[in-house]
C-alpha cells in the first residue's frame, strides 16, 4: 500500500465575480510510497499548491479522495509537517523556542522541549544559533529553523511548498544537499512543490510533471540518477530535456 493515495481528485474553485468556476485540478491520481521524495513540477497556476494543500488537509477535493496511511484526510494532522516558502517563524522567540513551538502549545515542560529542539537544531546544522532570534539569521538559516520545526513533530510526511524559492542560487544548492541528507537521516517521505526543473532533478526520487489549466499529471518520472546529482552529466541533461518536452503546451487539435 502507498503511504499517500490521491485518487481521481478534481478541485473546482468558484469564481463568483465571473459567474464561473476554475478547475485547478482535473482527475489527478498520484501514489507516493514511504521514503519517496516526490517533486510536483509545473508552470505557475497548474495546481501544485492546491494539491499540496489537499494532502496537508487545509482544503478538500470537489471530488475524489486523498488518503495518508490509509486514513482519509479531512483536516491538518501531526502526521503531516508543512514547510512554506516563508518560514513563518515567531520573531519574538529564539531559534530553539521556534523549533519547539508545537510542544509549547501541547504544554510540554521546558527541559524536554529544549532537549528535543536541540536534536533537530543539530540535524539542520544550526548548532550554536539556539539563542539567536530570526532577525539575526539569514533567509536560508531561517528556512532551516522551519524545517527543524516540522521535523520535531516526527511527521510521516513532510510537505514543502517552494521552500527555497526566495533563496539565492548558492544557498539553494547548499539547502538541496542539506535536505537530501535530512530526508535520508530522518527516513521521511517528502512531497516538494517547485517550478524549477533543476531543483526537482537535484532532489526527487520521482517528479510528477503537471500541465496547466486544468491541472493534470502529464507524466510521473522515476529519477534514478546517482546522488549527489551532477547537473552537468549527460543523464541529468537527458532527463531535463524530457521534462522540457513535457512542459511544452499541448498542441491544439487541428480540425480535419
Ligand atoms: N482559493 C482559491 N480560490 C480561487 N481560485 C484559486 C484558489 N486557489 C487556487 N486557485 C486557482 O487555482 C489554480 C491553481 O492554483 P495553485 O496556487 O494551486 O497553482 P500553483 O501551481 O501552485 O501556482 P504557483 O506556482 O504560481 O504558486 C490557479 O488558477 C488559481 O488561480
Amino acid at each position: 500500500m502507498s503511504l499517500i493515495e490521491i485518487e481521481h481528485v478534481t478541485r473546482l474553485f468558484d469564481d463568483p465575480k465571473r459567474g464561473s468556476a476554475v478547475k485547478a485540478l482535473d482527475d489527478v491520481s498520484v501514489h507516493v510510497a514511504r521514503n519517496d521524495f516526490l517533486c510536483l513540477l509545473g508552470p505557475s497556476g497548474c495546481g501544485k499548491s492546491t494539491l499540496l494543500n489537499l494532502i496537508a488537509g487545509f482544503d478538500k477535493p470537489s471530488s475524489g479522495s486523498v488518503r495518508v496511511g490509509g486514513q482519509s484526510i479531512t483536516a491538518p494532522g501531526a502526521d503531516r509537517g508543512v514547510v512554506f516558502q516563508q518560514p513563518t517563524l515567531m520573531p519574538w522567540l529564539t531559534v530553539w523556542e521556534n523549533v519547539a513551538f508545537h510542544l509549547t502549545m501541547q504544554g510540554v515542560g521546558k527541559e524536554i522541549r529544549r532537549k528535543k529542539a536541540q536534536h533537530y537544531i543539530e540535524m539542520v546544522n544550526l548548532k550554536g544559533f539556539e539563542n539567536h532570534y530570526p532577525s539575526e539569521l539569514s533567509g536560508g538559516m531561517n528556512q532551516r529553523v522551519g524545517i527543524a520545526r516540522a521535523l520535531l513533530m516526527n511527521p510521516e510526511v513532510i510537505l514543502m511548498d517552494e521552500p527555497f524559492g526566495a533563496l539565492d542560487e548558492q544557498t539553494k544548492m547548499e539547502m538541496h544537499a542539506e535536505l537530501v541528507r535530512i530526508w535520508r537521516d530522518s527516513q521521511s517521505t517528502i512531497v516538494f512543490v517547485t517550478h524549477g526543473i533543476e531543483e526537482s532533478l537535484a532532489l526527487g526520487t520521482h517528479v510528477a510533471v503537471m500541465s496547466a489549466r486544468p491541472g493534470r499529471i502529464r507524466e510521473m518520472l522515476t529519477i534514478d540518477l546517482p546522488r549527489p546529482r551532477d547537473s552537468t552529466s549527460p543523464q541529468f541533461n537527458d532527463t531535463k530535456r524530457r521534462i522540457l518536452q513535457l512542459l511544452r503546451p499541448e498542441p491544439m487539435a487541428v480540425p480535419a
